[in-house]
């Protein structure tokens, strides 16, 4: 007789299309022997603090690239850019009158959900980049070509980065500095399920199963379907997690996601992350935290005012203006207050580097003329430094006098 089939895979998108050769059955194996890259016990940790974040008793401050570039790792981006969250969590947490949790989207950040899965350019039709973890950026078919071993090389990486994290953050404990997080926990979107999955371990100290790549994990707006494969992989593991709601998010929809995911109702578990844009946080959010708080579901709520605002600059590139930016942040902190609920913590798309992607900010601001020759993202538009810190002391200001005009 033949063997029992079981029931079919759940539908998984956004996966690429790996070739059909021993390389990617070679790269998960190598994963699978590999090192975990964060400790349950890590995990365990955070999770405790992202309860307090849910109690309204920490802000959580989470951010850095849209997609980590294996080119443009360097010491001194990764110093800068944990240095500029320092500085943030420093501003915002003195605004909140609250300790801040600060979680890196870095060590790990490598795969990205694409809106189409080919780009053209000029008559030529090529796959779309998906994130380092895949294949590469350059317009030519060799570079656009799914590499299975890039995800060992994107797991190389993040343990580098990593070991670096954990040196600068243990130099701030040393010496406590205002621009260095204590403890900087990382952060990806749980996007490639056979990377994850090859990098999921079992501690007998924990009752389920957990991901190895990096200390909180989030589900995209793109692949958060209840009856999807992300969610089933999600609901598995027992690190700290995140989802991005978007402004179609039902409210039935979002209690179901939120049963499935945190049946347990888990203080710290999950932390909804919700991606707006300026023009719909104020009339779509309140029916979401109404209905979550209705049912009784303790979920920090944070906004990443990034991705409901991107728009096309006259260059051709994506890009964001520092206004939208500001004003999504100032809904969702008018909407949360309104309701009696936390307003806790920001996912922002950041660098310390010196970049041109986003629009405006303080002073001169960067201007659609400075996109061309200052936009080193792979993917999405970051703030800069300057940026970054000037969006920090507007948003300390708005914390400060909540009906100041
Ligand atoms: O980072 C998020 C997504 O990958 C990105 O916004 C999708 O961008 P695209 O519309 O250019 O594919
Ligand atoms: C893809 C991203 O966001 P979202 O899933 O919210 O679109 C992202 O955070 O880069
Ligand atoms: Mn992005």
């Amino acid at each position: 007789m033949p063997a029992d089939p079981g029931p079919p895979p759940l539908p998984a998108l956004q996966q690429p299309r790996w070739p059909d050769t021993p390389a990617l059955p070679a790269a998960l194996a190598t994963l699978a022997r590999s090192l975990p890259l964060v400790l349950p016990s890590e995990c365990a940790l955070l999770k405790h603090r992202l309860a307090a974040v849910a109690r309204g008793e920490a802000f959580l401050v989470q951010g850095g690239d849209c997609a980590e570039s294996l080119d443009a790792l360097h010491p001194d981006a990764v110093h800068r850019t944990v240095a500029l969250l320092g500085r943030l969590g420093s501003v915002l947490g003195r605004a909140m009158e609250l300790p801040v949790v600060t979680v890196g989207r870095l060590a790990g950040q490598y795969a990205k959900p694409r809106s189409s899965p080919t780009e053209l350019r000029d008559g030529t039709e090529l796959p779309v980049y998906r994130g380092d973890a895949v294949n590469g950026h350059a317009f030519t078919a060799a570079d656009r070509a799914p590499d299975p071993d890039r995800l060992v090389r994107v797991y190389q990486a993040s343990a580098a980065t990593l070991n670096l994290v954990r040196a600068l953050a243990g130099s701030a404990r040393e010496e406590p500095r205002e621009d260095l997080p204590e403890e900087l926990f990382t952060s990806h979107e749980g996007l490639l399920l056979d990377y994850e999955r090859a990098l999921t371990r079992t501690d007998p100290a924990f009752a389920k199963p957990y991901a190895a790549s990096g200390h909180l994990l989030w589900i995209g707006e793109r692949t958060r379907q209840l009856d999807g494969a992300h969610l089933a992989y999600f609901a598995s593991i027992a690190n700290p997690i995140a989802v991005k709601i978007g402004p179609t998010t039902g409210t039935d929809e979002l209690i179901r996601l939120v049963e499935r995911l945190d049946p347990d109702r888990e203080p710290g578990r999950l932390t909804l992350i919700a991606r707006m844009g300026a023009g719909r946080v104020r009339s779509v959010l309140p029916d979401l935290v109404s209905k979550v708080r209705a049912e009784g579901m303790t979920v920090g709520w944070v906004s990443d005012p990034m991705h409901g605002n991107t728009v096309g600059a006259p260059c051709g590139r994506k890009t964001r203006r520092f206004d939208d930016i500001l004003d999504e942040l100032s809904g969702f902190f008018e909407v949360t207050r309104e309701l009696g609920a936390h307003p806790g913590g920001v996912h922002l798309e950041l660098t310390g580097e010196d970049v041109a992607e986003c629009v405006g900010g303080g002073g001169r601001g960067v201007l659609p003329e400075d996109l061309p020759g200052g936009y080193r993202s792979v993917c999405d538009p970051r703030l800069n430094p300057e940026q970054s810190l000037h969006l920090a002391d507007r948003l300390a200001a708005l914390i400060a006098r909540p009906t100041a005009p």
